[in-house]
């Protein structure tokens, strides 16, 4: 049973909010990045890796954001649109910024890292009046990515968003998606994420993520009944706690849980999981599917995206997760 709702009658399924940035993955794996010299570029971002996956699985998808006004930004938005993503809510920064880039190293398959430049970088820059409340309420749902908290205006331009969700019912997930090098300090981390939560249908994170969320309140244990229960007061209806290769294990508002293993992969990297498994675990519940179902596709997408060396690129159509969930090794946990 799927506990979300959705108006089934707006021409968008989702609109992602947040950062559009650049992956530069180091083509030279199993060595750390001091030792490799070729990378490969790709359209990255968390929240525009979701939005990619989501479009890839055939579903109507915008995007509000800001990029840079150069190669880089054109080289996004140009992706986003080759991929069918609609781009009215990109802005262009007029200021200089530049493009986030992430520069991944892949020393082992468990052991991968991301560097990030993320000084003046454009989509922070996002501004409250260049989110549109019109654009919102045409959708059936918004995500909202923890990094775009970090810094104003992109932190209130988050909210204002927030806000047009919720005066139109549009169903609001929230990646938590931490980045500590973007973040001055875990409190003022942990007090706009439990803000911004507070206004969210489903929340998807790492128990490592919510432990951050929970430490301001001076919780020192790990419990995800307790995490999940606890946005049952607000608005959540569905908390996911991700696990890494231990899985997942999503609780509803009803009183329900449900545990998801993972499909056996041979592992390039790790990073790219947890935006796969978003981008199919929302498609699933947009879809009808019970949230186990929707669990099981994000498991799938993300053991697909983990195998390969891009993460936005690597995001699997509809025909490939279902026939991947036909044809690999799932593993209960
Ligand atoms: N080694 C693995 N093998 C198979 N599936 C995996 C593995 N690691 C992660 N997954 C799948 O991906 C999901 C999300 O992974 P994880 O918990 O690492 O999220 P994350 O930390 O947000 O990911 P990311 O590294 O992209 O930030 C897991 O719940 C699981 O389904
Ligand atoms: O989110 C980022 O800025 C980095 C991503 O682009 C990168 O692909 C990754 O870490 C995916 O989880």
């Amino acid at each position: 049973m799927n506990p979300l709702s959705f108006h089934e009658d707006r021409p968008f399924d989702l609109i992602a909010v947040g950062r559009l940035c650049i992956d530069l993955n180091a083509n030279e794996t199993n060595r750390p990045m001091e030792e490799t010299s070729t990378f490969t570029k790709y359209v990255g971002g968390s929240p525009a890796n979701i939005a990619i996956g989501f479009a890839r699985l055939g579903m109507k998808t915008g995007f509000i954001g800001k990029v840079s006004d150069d190669q880089m930004g054109r080289f996004i938005t140009g992706y986003l649109e080759r991929n069918g993503i609609d781009t009215e809510g990109v802005k262009i920064d007029n200021t200089g910024a530049v493009t986030g880039l992430a520069f991944t190293e892949i020393k082992s398959p468990e052991d991968c890292s991301i560097l990030m430049y993320r000084d003046n970088v454009a989509d922070l820059l996002l501004h409250p009046s260049e989110v549109s409340e019109a654009y919102i309420r045409r959708s059936k749902a918004l995500l909202i990515s923890g990094t775009a908290l970090a810094q104003s205006p992109s932190r209130e331009a988050v909210f204002l968003a927030l806000e047009y969700a919720v005066k139109h019912d549009v169903t609001v997930f929230f990646d938590l998606d931490y980045r500590p090098y973007t973040w001055k300090d875990e409190a003022e981390t942990a007090v706009y994420y439990n803000l911004a939560a507070e206004k969210c249908d489903c929340i998807i994170g790492t128990r490592e993520e919510f432990d951050m969320m929970e430490r301001l309140l001076n919780r020192t244990e790990s419990d995800d009944h307790y995490t999940a229960t606890r946005w049952f007061s607000h608005r959540a209806d569905i908390v996911v706690i991700k696990h890494g290769g231990a899985g997942s294990i999503a609780y509803t508002k009803d009183g329900g849980s449900h545990r998801s293993g993972i499909f056996r992969t041979n592992v390039l990297k790790t990073f790219g999981a947890g935006d796969s498994y978003a981008s199919a675990f929302i498609h699933g519940l947009m879809k009808g599917t019970d949230v186990s179902e929707a669990m099981k596709r994000g498991s799938a997408s993300a053991s697909i995206v983990i195998s390969r060396h891009s993460c936005s690129e690597a995001m699997p159509t509809e025909e490939e997760l279902l026939e991947h969930m036909d044809s690999a090794l799932y593993e209960t946990i």
